[in-house]
């Protein structure tokens, strides 16, 4: 018999870090039901309480009561740690108070790109200052409020940049006109405006230009849904054992483009089923090559090349540039890590393609099962290089990692869930 897992995921990091930012913002006490509890959110929400604002957690739910007028302290020091969403969405929530506010984060953190960001804030009269590179942490932002009005931004490298400035375009007196000239990962920026509009503010559309009217935010009760990054991990798991999983709360309501990574597993022969509220993929025993672009859903692809070598033919994954600059150049730390178990590789500046089976071992287009040896993996400190292998590592004896730890960004529980999964695949694929 098949295994079959109900998989309970945490909460979304993306959604809890916006709802953190939004219910701060909002005039009211905001509770955050289902809060992801990690490192990165951990982060956020201590940078909140660093900027005077008060953060009430229990197991299940947060509590924030909400300042429109800004941080309640006039100086501050906050440490972002390595959450890209805390080092950018923070040090613009501060720009709409009143004082003098410095962030910095971890050595990773401080090596990722925030300037499109920074110019663009700069552009709307903020004084901000980095102290060292330009560009990166640590920087200072003297805070005055903003008056709003029309900003260009390149977010072809992170949509976050964009994120952050609509969640700041209520705060501003007269409301925020962004256009952006490239952006990535526009599901994210889908999901900042449908929570926007949760906390009751529209934003509009004039084609590449974005529309956000000032007058702040209402508090709200908010439900954080399960995370998709984090579940495609478990989805993966399922399409290359023949196993079945299904994670209840992430259906075809939900806000996450993630979630559209098991269409890839579906176009790679798996079976998916996505009802109202929980999704489902089964493995066929088939897993095919294919070429997909992943621009949209990048954090997603680190999970497909580590099973992308039990394919049975080339897996191509292109358009994913800016994944060269998360946690870790995470193309080149996935070429890296699966050539180190044996796999054929290439990559070019947005793109990776994995044969399927060993290299060198005449095996091509058979999937190669088995053909792949263990290897101790180099995680870079990245979160989703350990969870994207410890998916291989169900086909392949012999996996570990230089940093196992490093989950904590997002999963902390991950290896002992992972670990019960595996369990319940292997026990009824040995019955
Ligand atoms: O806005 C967000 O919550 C995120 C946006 C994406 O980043 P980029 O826009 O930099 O691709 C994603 O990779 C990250 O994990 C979370
Ligand atoms: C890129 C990621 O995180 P962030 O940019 O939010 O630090 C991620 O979680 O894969």
């Amino acid at each position: 018999m098949r295994g079959m897992a109900l998989v309970d995921i945490p909460g979304s990091k993306s959604l809890t870090a916006r709802a953190l930012f939004l219910a701060a913002a909002a005039d009211g006490v905001t509770t955050l039901q289902r809060p992801l509890r990690s490192d990165d959110t951990e982060g956020f929400a201590e940078g909140l309480t660093r900027l005077g604002y008060r953060v009430g957690r229990t197991p299940d739910a947060w509590q924030v009561d909400g300042r429109p007028q800004g941080p309640a302290l006039a100086e501050a020091d906050v440490y972002c740690r390595d959450g890209a969403t805390t080092a950018r969405f923070l040090p613009t929530l501060a720009a709409a108070g009143h004082g003098t506010y410095r962030f910095d984060a971890s050595p990773q953190m401080r090596r990722r790109p925030l300037l499109p960001l920074t110019r663009a804030l700069r552009d709307l009269g903020v004084d901000l200052r980095h102290e060292e590179a330009e560009g990166h942490h640590p920087l200072t932002v003297r805070a005055a409020g903003v008056e709003g009005g029309d900003v260009v931004l390149d977010a072809g490298q992170s949509s976050q940049y964009l994120t952050a400035l609509l969640l700041l375009g209520p705060l501003t007196r007269t409301g925020l006109r962004v256009t952006v000239t490239d952006l990535v990962s526009v599901p994210y920026v889908e999901i900042t405006i449908a929570m926007m509009r949760a906390f009751g503010v529209e934003v509009g559309r004039e084609g590449d230009t974005y529309v956000v009217p000032p007058g702040g935010y209402r508090a709200t009760t908010y439900a954080i849904e399960p995370d998709a990054s984090t579940a495609s991990y478990f989805f993966a798991a399922a399409a290359l054992t023949g196993g079945e999983v299904t994670v209840p709360g992430l259906g075809g309501r939900a806000l996450q483009g993630d979630l559209g990574f098991v269409d890839v597993l579906r176009r790679m022969g798996a079976r998916v089923e996505v009802g109202a509220d929980r999704t489902t993929v089964s493995g066929t025993g088939e897993l095919r090559g294919l070429t997909v672009n992943m621009r949209d859903i990048s954090d997603t692809m680190p999970t497909l090349a580590a099973i992308a070598p039990f394919a049975s033919g080339p897996v191509r994954i292109e358009d994913v540039a800016n994944t060269r600059v998360k946690e870790c150049d995470r193309l080149e730390a996935c070429a890296e890590n699966l050539r180190r178990l044996g796999a054929e590789v290439a990559t070019g500046p947005d793109w990776i393609e994995i044969r399927p089976g060993a290299a060198g071992s005449g095996t091509a287009g058979s999937g190669a099962r088995g053909s792949l040896a263990g290897a101790d993996i180099k995680t870079y400190g990245d979160h989703r290089i350990v969870m994207s292998f410890a998916v291989t590592g169900l086909r392949v004896p012999g996996i570990s990692f230089d940093d196992p730890g490093c989950v904590r960004k997002t999963f902390p529980g991950f290896h002992e869930a992972f670990a019960e999964l595996a369990k319940v695949l292997r026990k009824d694929s040995d019955g």
